[in-house]
This record gives structure tokens, C-alpha cells and sequence, in this order.
């Protein structure tokens, strides 16, 4: 499926514009379903974009947030996507929202996978809106270049829910979703901020694996649009 690149002059004109098209998507789920789902990413990049999204008016009680991906860490851990969500996100008119996260308090990373799967199977699909982020070595959600699932995470036959992973590059053990998961929502959205993504954007966009840049899968395998949001 096509993608669009939609430019800012910088981080915070893009934060707000992204805020304003995202809360548009929930509000006109909310409007047609009664309620709204969203995945969001964690990592350096998102958080104005939280910041200004928790701000907007929308019948929050109504939406559901979860993640694309955690690390198997519980959520008062600096490098927790949960507690970067709840800092930034969780705040002003969000709070009033419901958040599912991956990480379980579970023996094992797969338990926490198991259970995680049951927890977001509630969860309406597909998502009304992921937003995915691209680290400098082309991994999106935990599709990380060399993990030891991800051959499994990116078939579109592998069925919807949450898989661990671990890769070199990912630190502590991960829990994503499946490209499955991701790749149909409703607003599919990749953002990314820097000069150095956008060659990275661009190296991704040319011939090669799958496997040494995953999100190549999302931008040649997604059947809904991919809107890339870039800034400086
Ligand atoms: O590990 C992760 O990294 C990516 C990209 O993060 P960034 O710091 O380069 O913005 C992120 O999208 C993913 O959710 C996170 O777990």
C-alpha cells in the first residue's frame, strides 16, 4: 500500500499537527462505534506528540490505549514504554482513558505474551489508529533486524496478539504485537523525527530484506496507507 510523507518545520508544529489528525480518528470512531482503540510506540521520539494529544478534547472515557511494544520490565522501570505513556500521555483529558498494557507480572516473558494476548483480545479490531516509530536500524514495534522471532512477528499468517522477542539490539526482552496486529489499522501512522531516520526512511524504501530493515514489511505489506509524519 502507498505511503504519504507529511513534513514539519519542527518537532512541535509536527506534535500538534499529529495530535489533531489522531484525536479526529477517535472522535469519529467514537462517533460511529461508540468507542475508539489506539497503539501507540514508545522510545525517544513520542513524547510531545503525548504531551499535546492528552490535551485534546475527546470523550476519553471512551477510548482504550495500549502499545505496539514493551519491554519485559515492570511499568516503574525508566526504559518502561508504559511509564513513558503514563507520564505523557495518561495526563490532562487522557486520564480519563483506559490503558491495556503489555507487560505482565509473569514467570517468564512468554507467560506475559500469553497473557497479554488474552488482555488486548478485548480491545475492538482492527485498532482505529497505530502509531508506529522506526529506530536507525529500521526496527519498528520489536521487529528488530536479527531477532529470534521475527520471521514469525512479520507473517501476515502469524495470528493477531503479542509475541516476544529478543534481538541484540533491543536490550531486555520484548513483547510487540504481530505485524498482523499492526498492519490494518484504520489510521496507520509512522512517525519519526531527524534527519538521520529520514536516510534511514529512504534506505528502507529501496530494494533489500525485510529482514534487515523490518519496517520495510509495514511499507511494502500494509494493507491500509501508511502516513509518515517527519520533522528535523
Ligand atoms: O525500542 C523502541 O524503539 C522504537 C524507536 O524508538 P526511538 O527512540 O528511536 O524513537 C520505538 O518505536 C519502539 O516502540 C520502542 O520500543
Amino acid at each position: 500500500m502507498a505511503s504519504t510523507l507529511h513534513s514539519f518545520a519542527n518537532a512541535a508544529e509536527l506534535a500538534a499537527n499529529l495530535a489533531d489528525k489522531v484525536s479526529g480518528a477517535l472522535s469519529a470512531a467514537i462517533a460511529a462505534r461508540g468507542e475508539a482503540s489506539i497503539a501507540v510506540s514508545g522510545g525517544s521520539t513520542p513524547k510531545a506528540f503525548f504531551q499535546a494529544l492528552s490535551t485534546r478534547d475527546i470523550d476519553w472515557t471512551k477510548v482504550t490505549i495500549t502499545l505496539v511494544d514493551e519491554r519485559f520490565v515492570p511499568a516503574d522501570n525508566p526504559r518502561s514504554n508504559h511509564l513513558l505513556v503514563d507520564g505523557n500521555l495518561l495526563q490532562n483529558k487522557a486520564k480519563a482513558a483506559r490503558f491495556v498494557p503489555l507487560y505482565q507480572p509473569a514467570a517468564s516473558v512468554e507467560e506475559a505474551a500469553k497473557l497479554a494476548t488474552a488482555k488486548s483480545a478485548e480491545i475492538g479490531i482492527p485498532f482505529d489508529v497505530v502509531i508506529l516509530g522506526m529506530g536507525g536500524d529500521g526496527h519498528t514495534a520489536s521487529f528488530f533486524p536479527g531477532g529470534n522471532n521475527l520471521s514469525v512477528a512479520l507473517d501476515a499468517q502469524t495470528p493477531r496478539g503479542i509475541i516476544t522477542m529478543d534481538a541484540e539490539g533491543a536490550g531486555e526482552p520484548r513483547l510487540t504485537f504481530t505485524f498482523s496486529a499492526l498492519q490494518d489499522a484504520k489510521l496507520l501512522i509512522l512517525h519519526i523525527e531527524g534527519e538521520g531516520k529520514k536516510d534511514v526512511l529512504a534506505k528502507a524504501e529501496g530494494n533489500g530484506d525485510e529482514a534487515e530493515m523490518p519496517i520495510r514489511a509495514i511499507l511494502r505489506r500494509a494493507t491500509s496507507p501508511v502516513e509518515i509524519y517527519w520533522a528535523p
